[in-house]
């Protein structure tokens, strides 16, 4: 299948610094996405917990209800504060994520919304691989202590560009997720995420050449702005990488928006020159696309 994208697009993303007052953020981020629409993006991508601090004594705390969907205002407000910021910035807005209570079995999620530019609800992602590592000394953390995980790979069509995936954060470690989309035709692999100063320097940069590499389509990755008052250290560096595994765009840690340009014209010239698409060898080991695979796909 192949990873088409119709024409090119400016995506932007916005490495948002946030606080602990939700309805300051939200206003917050409606200036900043603004911002981004008046800069021409059409696709605009926000962080891992936009909207509250991270970390998992927030997340019940700042969780909002999401169904039956549509929710209401009291229910969600980030839900309809980026349903109305996708119509007035009249673009795709894949709203990072926020902490979310299913209120018919009680479990929590880290949970992502994509707009389309009429504020229609195109998919919604819950964090399918949860934060939990311990590397003594430097960092723990456990998501699972409070989060459930999702149970599917999010494809969502944007019908005047093509496929794109999302996922969240350490979603990122994991290739088989990125190979799924890839080769049901995804153009891109946008991921929200909060990466930490100790896995950061070493492994996100790294995580979305690897991806890009992979699979021979755009890998954006877009980050909370780092905040040392905080309990947990972001470690910023939004970034876009191409086909190619080159980086196109990459923010340093404070509060900033970058940009690129995804065009299909590089997904087709990398997949020409390295033609690995064509040179599987699906006799020596198994699709990982084919089989079993649960997928969200409008
Ligand atoms: N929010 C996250 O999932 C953080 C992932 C992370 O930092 C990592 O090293 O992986």
């Amino acid at each position: 299948m192949s990873n088409q994208l119709k024409k090119p697009v400016k995506v932007a993303l916005v490495q948002l610094a946030s606080g602990t007052d939700k309805a300051k953020n939200l206003l917050h981020t409606r200036d900043r996405v603004l911002e981004a629409s008046a800069e021409g993006a059409k696709i605009i991508v926000l962080p891992e917990c936009f909207n509250s601090p991270y970390g998992c004594s927030f997340f019940p705390s700042y969780a909002e209800t999401l169904l039956p969907s549509p929710p209401t205002t009291e229910q969600s407000p980030s839900f309809h504060a980026l349903s109305n910021l996708a119509v007035e910035s009249k673009a795709y807005l894949i709203g990072g994520s926020i902490p979310e209570l299913d209120t018919t079995t009680n479990k929590y999620y880290n949970t992502s919304l994509t707009f389309s530019p009429t504020g229609e609800l195109l998919a919604t992602h819950r964090k399918v691989h949860l934060f939990d590592i311990d590397i003594p000394e430097k960092i723990t953390f456990k998501e699972s202590e409070v989060l459930s995980s999702g149970n599917k790979v999010t494809i969502v069509d944007l019908p005047e560009y093509g496929k794109v995936a999302i996922a969240i954060c350490y979603d990122i470690r994991f290739p088989e997720l990125a190979m799924v989309a890839a080769r049901h035709g995804c153009f891109a692999l946008f991921y929200p995420g909060a990466f930490n100063t100790v896995t950061g320097p070493l492994h996100w940069k790294l995580l979305g050449q690897a991806r890009a590499v992979d699979n021979q389509i755009y890998v954006a990755m877009c980050s909370p702005a780092r905040d040392m008052c905080a309990g947990y250290h972001a470690w910023g560096h939004s970034l876009v990488v191409d086909p190619m595994a080159k980086v196109l765009t990459e923010a340093e840690e404070s509060e900033t928006i970058v940009y690129a340009v995804m065009d299909g014209e590089k997904i087709e010239e990398t997949k020409k020159g390295i033609p690995i698409s064509a040179q599987r060898r699906f006799d020596v080991y198994p699709d990982v696309s084919k089989e079993g695979v649960s997928i969200d796909k409008l």
